[in-house]
């Protein structure tokens, strides 16, 4: 079967994996409205594109914290990617580089920091951090990023309280045994287990073991702690994105986990104008949450995020055929947002303006 868009390979994965980690992998908060919400929203949007304006020649390349990417469309933070395929966080590593762009590794993942860094060595690679209650752990985790190469820490900052997901809690999801968490020894990297009805191993690590208490004061101290730009994931409203650009953080990630911690948030999509509105001149502004299409990086783009990222569509790349399933998925991407740009009147990236883009109840006032 040809695949011609993200959908094919999210069908193909819902056929191929296990039960425990496809629902893990799909699963939103709650009743799910936010999860399915963050696709439609960019439905919601309509492109106004201009015409007559030599687009025989296009570039989608950008910058982003300093580095060039080939297009503005990287990888977010997915955990136990080994779930997936056996080569999980390397696989999809690869893929990044292979297309010249952001791979961000979890700190849930089942490869370790040394063996993504090894296994792409030339990939702009990110570190996605959680906060353990154990700072000593947390440090550790910062350096040996560092170490590696990786280019920029990504505090996740919507999760001092694990979300509830009820398809999780029916499955008591567990780690499957041949798989750990692979930047830890001891309990942190195997302990995710259940032993109760209607309770999923996750709530039981998260709740454990991360650290609930965090505050601004926190982002403060790893700033002081590490020389890598921060930048903030999870942000969803004007004030928290005012604060951290009045800290100096390189970056804000405007997103809702993937509508994985609680349902009833705006889409990412929604919550981006107003983001970009308050700081968008001071700071950069990533976005992930429900793009699956070209079109989706492009309204995102013009609604002023600087690039975006992918969640799921990269786990069903992994899924169907490991580092290639991801390129391929990637290059659908490309190839849609490039077409976008063309038959939008735009050559660049920097061509897409806020005027290319407006929500749908603006043809019903004209
Ligand atoms: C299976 C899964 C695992 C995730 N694990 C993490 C994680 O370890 N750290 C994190 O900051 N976000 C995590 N996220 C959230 C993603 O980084 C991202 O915000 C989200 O997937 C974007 O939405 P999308 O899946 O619609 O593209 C996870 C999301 C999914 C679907
Ligand atoms: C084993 C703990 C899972 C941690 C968090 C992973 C994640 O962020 C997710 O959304 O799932």
């Amino acid at each position: 079967m040809n695949f011609v868009c993200v959908k094919d390979f999210e069908n193909h994965a819902y056929n191929v994996l296990p039960k425990n980690a496809l629902d893990y992998y799909k699963s939103g908060a709650g009743l799910e409205t936010t999860l399915n919400n963050n696709e439609k929203a960019f439905s919601r949007l309509r492109i106004r594109p201009r015409c007559l304006r030599n687009v025989s020649k296009r570039d989608l390349s950008t910058t982003i914290l300093g580095s060039k990417i080939s297009m503005p469309l990287g990888i977010a933070p997915t955990a136990m990617q080994k779930m997936a395929h056996p080569e999980g966080e390397m696989a999809n590593a690869r893929a990044a580089e292979y297309y010249e762009t952001i791979f961000i590794q979890s700190t849930i993942s089942t490869s370790s920091i040394e063996e993504v860094a090894e296994a792409a060595p030339n990939a702009i690679k990110w570190f996605q951090l959680y906060i353990y209650n154990d700072r000593e752990v947390t440090l550790g985790l910062i350096k040996r990023a560092e170490k590696a190469g990786f280019k920029a820490i990504v505090l996740t900052v919507d999760t001092p309280f694990f979300g509830i997901r009820f398809a999780d809690m029916k499955n008591q999801f567990t780690l499957p045994p041949h798989l750990r968490l692979a930047n830890f020894g001891g309990e942190k990297a195997t302990k995710i287990n259940s032993t109760k009805d209607g309770v999923s191993g996750l709530n039981n690590y998260v709740n454990n073991l991360f650290d609930a208490s965090l505050t601004w004061k926190d982002v403060a101290w790893l700033k002081s702690v590490t020389s890598l730009p921060i930048v903030l994931k999870g942000i969803l409203t004007a004030e928290d994105a005012t604060i951290a650009a009045d800290m100096g953080i390189a970056g804000i990630l405007v997103s809702n986990h993937g509508a994985r911690q609680v349902d009833g948030t705006p889409a990412s999509i929604e919550a981006l104008p107003e983001i970009a509105y308050a700081v968008g001149n001071r700071v950069e502004i990533y976005l992930d949450g429900g793009v699956r299409d070209g079109t989706d990086v492009f309204k995102a783009l013009a609604l002023g995020a600087r690039m975006v990222f992918m969640g799921r569509p990269a786990l069903w790349g992994l899924a169907h055929s490991g580092e290639e399933g991801v390129k391929k998925v990637l290059n659908l991407i490309k190839t849609q947002l490039d077409s976008t740009l063309a038959i939008s009147g735009c050559s660049s990236i920097g061509d897409i303006k806020k005027e290319h883009v407006v929500w749908d109840n603006y043809y019903c006032k004209l």
